[in-house]
């Protein structure tokens, strides 16, 4: 029996190919279709947590006949380094890796980035085809291309727009994620619900405790949805050159946590409270209605994620927004909403507006 597979398209852009994300259960077996015949060498890059899969992925790939390595990093943020990624790049050197060759990364956010990066940057860029394992990488971080690492300065400060050639979702995977990682998902679910797609907040708000959980009702539903929003946007515009900005919601301020916060936070929680900071900010601007700001801290909490942050830390958080990468040399800019699933650009919103809105988010 063939497994049921949704295909989601990313569409093509000026020097980029088109590629699909499969979505279903059990789904490994469809990887070296993805990978293509080309490629000889074959390099698994996983995380601690997940050295099974990567050793039964790359047990799998030699027996259909590639030269199969798995590369071992450390879980979640500790792999996003240029430590990390140097270590990588030994490895496939020494593997003898060339441009033919495909990078495979399987994991969660943290670990498709790194694989992404190391593959954007492996002898300026080797195809990579990305297998996430939580929530978050496949509604998020798996498709659309920006790879990337973090530096002492800030999260994802180097880094590279590399689409990958296909992103596996298996579902099955899902059952292994600890809950707090698996809410932390949500997050970026919820976004996309506020930014393009509100039938996910009617769906998470029917149901809030079957969407946290990967048995859901609706999860398979939220999944896709939130896929298709992201594969929409980064269709129309890969490099961020205007419409991609909107993807951003909330995480001016949650990159600043997430720093704060020696990346102990998952990316999730703090997105969480950064979309609330902004909803607040799109009230204050005038431009957010009270419902829609409301809503934002009603539906979060519901799924058990945070929606407040230490108030005595705004100086240092006001400092690292000014290198996100949104900024315009002195320029701080957000996106808000102008109403539900109407994302907007705020420029240099005045500085008493900030403090307001961060008072909302003061804990
Ligand atoms: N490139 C993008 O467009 C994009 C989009 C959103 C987020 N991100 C990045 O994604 C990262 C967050 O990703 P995340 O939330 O997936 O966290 P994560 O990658 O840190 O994973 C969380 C933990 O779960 C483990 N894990 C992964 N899959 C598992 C499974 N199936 N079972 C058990 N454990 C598992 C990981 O090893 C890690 O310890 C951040 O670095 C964020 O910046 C990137
Ligand atoms: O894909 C995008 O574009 C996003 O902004 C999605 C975000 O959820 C994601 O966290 C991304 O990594 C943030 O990118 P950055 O450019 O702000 O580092
Ligand atoms: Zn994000």
């Amino acid at each position: 029996m063939t497994a049921e597979v949704t295909r989601v398209t990313v569409g093509a852009t000026a020097g980029t190919e088109a590629y699909d994300v499969l979505i279903g259960h059990q789904l490994l077996g469809e990887l070296p279709s993805l990978i293509g015949k080309k490629a000889q060498r074959v390099a698994v890059i996983h995380p601690e947590a997940l050295a099974e899969t990567g050793e039964v992925l790359r047990a799998d790939l030699a027996a259909e006949g590639y030269e199969a390595v798995a590369i071992q990093v450390p879980n979640a943020e500790e792999a996003k380094t240029a430590e990390v990624a140097a270590y990588c790049w030994k490895a496939l050197g020494q593997s003898g890796f060339t441009r033919t060759d495909v990078i495979v990364g399987v994991g969660g956010g943290a670990t498709t980035d790194l694989a992404g990066f190391v593959a954007a940057t492996w002898l300026r860029g080797v195809r990579w085809v990305a297998v996430p394992t939580t929530v978050l990488a496949m509604v998020d971080a798996a498709v659309g291309g920006k790879t990337g690492i973090n530096t002492a300065e800030g999260k994802n400060l180097v880094g590279a727009f590399h689409p990958p050639a296909g992103v596996l979702c298996d579902l099955s995977a899902l059952g292994s994620l600890g809950v707090h990682d698996y809410v932390s998902g949500l997050a970026e679910i919820i976004k996309a619900g506020f930014i393009a797609d509100p039938a996910i907040l009617d769906l998470i708000e029917a149901d809030p405790e079957g969407a946290r959980s990967p048995d859901g009702p609706h999860t398979a539903e939220l999944i896709e949805r939130s896929i298709r929003v992201k594969a929409d946007v980064v269709s129309a515009d890969l490099k961020e050159s205007g419409l991609r900005e909107i993807l951003n919601y909330g995480h001016t301020l949650a990159h600043a946590i997430e720093k704060n916060e020696r990346y102990n936070w998952r990316h999730g929680a703090a997105v969480s409270v950064g979309m609330v900071f902004a909803a607040e900010l799109g009230r204050i601007a005038g431009r957010l209605d009270d419902a829609t700001a409301d809503r934002h801290r009603a539906v979060l909490e519901s799924v058990g994620l945070p929606v407040t942050y230490r108030g005595d830390q705004w100086p240092m958080l006001l400092e690292t927004m000014k290198v996100d990468k949104k900024s315009r040399g002195d320029r701080l800019r957000f996106i808000v909403l102008d109403g539900l699933a109407k994302p907007t650009v705020l420029e240099a919103p005045d500085p008493a507006m900030l403090l307001a809105a961060h008072a909302e988010i003061a804990s």
